[in-house]
């Protein structure tokens, strides 16, 4: 690590659908002057293939099958921090207050900040009704907002942007905005 002394990573954060890989994948260039070698993680291609297999058969996963993924998300995240400079993005749902502070448990020496991205279940069940090629599809929205807990105003190192009527540009500019305050840049 060069930049600092604890790995730094910013997760982002969300139900299913509200643009997590789309913006993690062109965010990390905001922060390549800083970190030349910032990897963004997909935390879908963390899960178990059991997990992958229940959300493709449109079965919510549970706690139990939370659990896993979320520590390897916390240990394979912090793994990249350390080994690129002392940065890392990863998309990962983190939809319940526990699952956060589990992964905080985990992994105690990384500062993690959740960057939530949010919209109401019917803009995003537009956006998955077109979206091809993903396990993922609308009919799990209801279950994924039911286990949605947004990060109270006393959970350190989080914060919520509100997507709706932003195009990918407008959610980028806001995100790197936001994010600039636990990375200074
Ligand atoms: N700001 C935006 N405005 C409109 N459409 C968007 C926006 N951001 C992403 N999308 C589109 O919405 C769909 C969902 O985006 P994406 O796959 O990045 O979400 P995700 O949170 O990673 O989803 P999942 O958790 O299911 O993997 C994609 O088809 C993407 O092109
Ligand atoms: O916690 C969960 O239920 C899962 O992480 C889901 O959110 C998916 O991984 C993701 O959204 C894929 O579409």
């Amino acid at each position: 690590m060069t930049n600092s002394a604890r790995p730094k990573v910013i997760v982002l954060g969300g139900t299913a659908g509200t643009g997590k890989s789309t913006i993690g994948e062109r965010l990390v260039k905001f922060f390549q002057d800083k970190y030349p070698e910032i990897q963004f993680l997909e935390g879908d291609r963390i899960h178990p293939p059991e997990n992958v297999a229940k959300m493709a058969h449109g079965i919510p996963l549970t706690d139990d099958d939370r659990w896993g993924w979320l520590a390897d998300v916390a240990k394979i995240s912090t793994a990249s921090a350390e080994e690129h400079g002392g940065l890392a993005i990863i998309s990962c749902s983190s939809l319940k207050k526990k699952y956060r502070d589990f992964m905080r448990e985990k992994s105690p020496n990384t500062d993690f900040f959740f960057l939530f991205l949010y919209a109401d279940m019917r803009v995003i069940a537009h956006r998955l009704t077109q979206r091809e090629g993903h396990f993922m599809k609308a009919n799990m929205l209801e279950s994924q907002f039911k286990d949605l807990e947004l990060p109270n105003s006393d959970e350190p190192n989080c914060h919520v942007v509100d997507v709706d009527g932003k195009d990918v540009e407008q959610v980028l500019q806001h995100t790197y905005e936001d994010l600039c305050k636990f990375v200074p840049n």
